[in-house]
């Protein structure tokens, strides 16, 4: 071959591979975030590397005196963490932040639909119901909760990227009639007393540093009578604190994910009685028959490896900011973290209670 045809030759296929790499392979999750619009949030491009530098600082301090001097920033520190993994959530699991059981023969999004609906069945949704997802993310279970029930549904998120990029998907999907965004903090709540006739959270509460800051809340917004579910984030029975192997996990999925100190599991209900709810029903969603919701995170280290040079080479072009690399390796480390808590049984994302705020005073 001439070497001229040759070099033509090499060059074609290394476009061809790019192309494939970036642009078909890119988009990780079906109609999730295709790769080369990875942004980090509404952080401009020179300053993600800080922002990701102050987002660990957040855990340097020893862990008790971090816990009381930095309970008032962790709202910041939390939307900080957003807008460095928001877009690459989305390009890499979909639009709904959280897991579920697997089901057998089932596809991950048709479980993380069941999810959801379960959400909207306990609280007896309905048409002319007002829900409120409190930690609502860019909105995938706001839409399927609105789809399947015909209610009405308020978010709040206290990133404001996510506030625009759950609107654009509100709009895409149709459903810009029947559901709202609204940026703020879930711990103080900007709609008035007795606002709302149900209300839910998906593993977005195990953010807040004090549990009874956002039950109580979500207490206050409800109508008397009304349903509140939560999913959530929680050590199990089986955490044993003199366990290194055990400790490593847990302090691995705090710093992964911007938490302030995962709960115990029997901390939930007395919280929720302590506000004023009735606890209806508690159980964990993860416990068998149910099957692993790890197993998803599994997804193999090529999967991770191809989307970890999809990002290097996209940080390269500069078509990704700088940082995204070190975000996504922080997510990929997290991942093993999890898959550790799930297999080991100490931790499980989806610890459900079903409360009820009383109808009357008196009750
Ligand atoms: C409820 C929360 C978030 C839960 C999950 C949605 C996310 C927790 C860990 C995330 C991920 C880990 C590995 C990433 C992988 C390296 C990348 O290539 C593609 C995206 C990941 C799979 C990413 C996706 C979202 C998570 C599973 C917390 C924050 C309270
Ligand atoms: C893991 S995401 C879950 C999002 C959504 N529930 C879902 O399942 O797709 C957690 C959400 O809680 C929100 N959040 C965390 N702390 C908050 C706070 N103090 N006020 C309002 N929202 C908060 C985050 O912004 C994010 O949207």
């Amino acid at each position: 071959m001439e070497p001229a045809t040759m070099a033509w030759t090499l060059a074609a296929a290394g476009f061809a591979l790019v192309y494939w790499f970036v642009w078909v392979m890119g988009a990780a999750e079906v109609q999730g975030k295709r790769a080369v619009d990875l942004q980090m949030g509404s952080i401009a491009d020179d300053k993600v590397g800080d922002r990701y530098s102050q987002y660990w600082s957040f855990f340097r301090s020893p862990k008790e005196t971090a816990a009381a001097a930095t309970a008032d920033k962790v709202p910041a520190f939390v939307d900080t963490f957003y807008n460095l993994v928001t877009d690459i959530y989305e390009w890499g699991w979909g639009q709904s932040f959280h897991f579920s059981p697997s089901l057998p023969g089932r596809s991950h999004r048709e479980a993380t639909r069941v999810h959801e609906e379960r959400v909207a069945d306990l609280l007896e949704a309905r048409p002319g119901k007002r829900l409120l997802d409190v930690g609502c993310g860019v909105g995938g279970p706001m839409r399927a909760i609105a789809a399947h029930s015909g209610s009405d549904v308020v978010g709040i998120t206290i990133n404001e990227y996510q506030v625009n990029r759950a609107r654009s998907h509100n709009r895409k999907a149709g459903l810009d009639k029947q559901c709202e965004v609204v940026c703020g903090n879930f711990m103080a709540m900007p709609f008035p007393d007795a606002s709302f006739d149900g209300a839910y959270s998906i593993e977005a509460t195990c953010h807040a540093p004090r549990l009874q800051d956002v039950y109580g809340e979500v207490f206050r917004v409800l109508k008397p009578g009304g349903l509140y579910v939560s999913y959530e984030w929680v050590t199990t029975p089986l955490y044993r604190a003199d366990d290194p192997e055990h400790v490593e996990a847990i302090h691995g999925i705090e710093r992964g994910d911007a938490l302030p100190g995962l709960r115990r599991q029997d901390e939930i209900a007395t919280v929720a009685k302590e506000v004023g709810f009735d606890v209806v029903k508690e159980l964990d969603l993860a416990l068998p028959p149910a099957l692993p919701w790890w197993t998803r995170l599994k997804m193999g280290r090529l999967s991770y490896w191809r989307n970890s040079l999809v990002i290097r080479a996209l940080t390269l072009l500069r078509v990704a900011p700088k940082g995204v690399s070190e975000v996504h390796e922080m997510l990929y480390e997290t991942a093993h973290h999890l898959t550790r808590g799930g297999e080991t049984g100490i931790f499980t994302p989806m610890h459900m209670v079903l409360l009820r705020k009383p109808a009357t005073a008196a009750e």
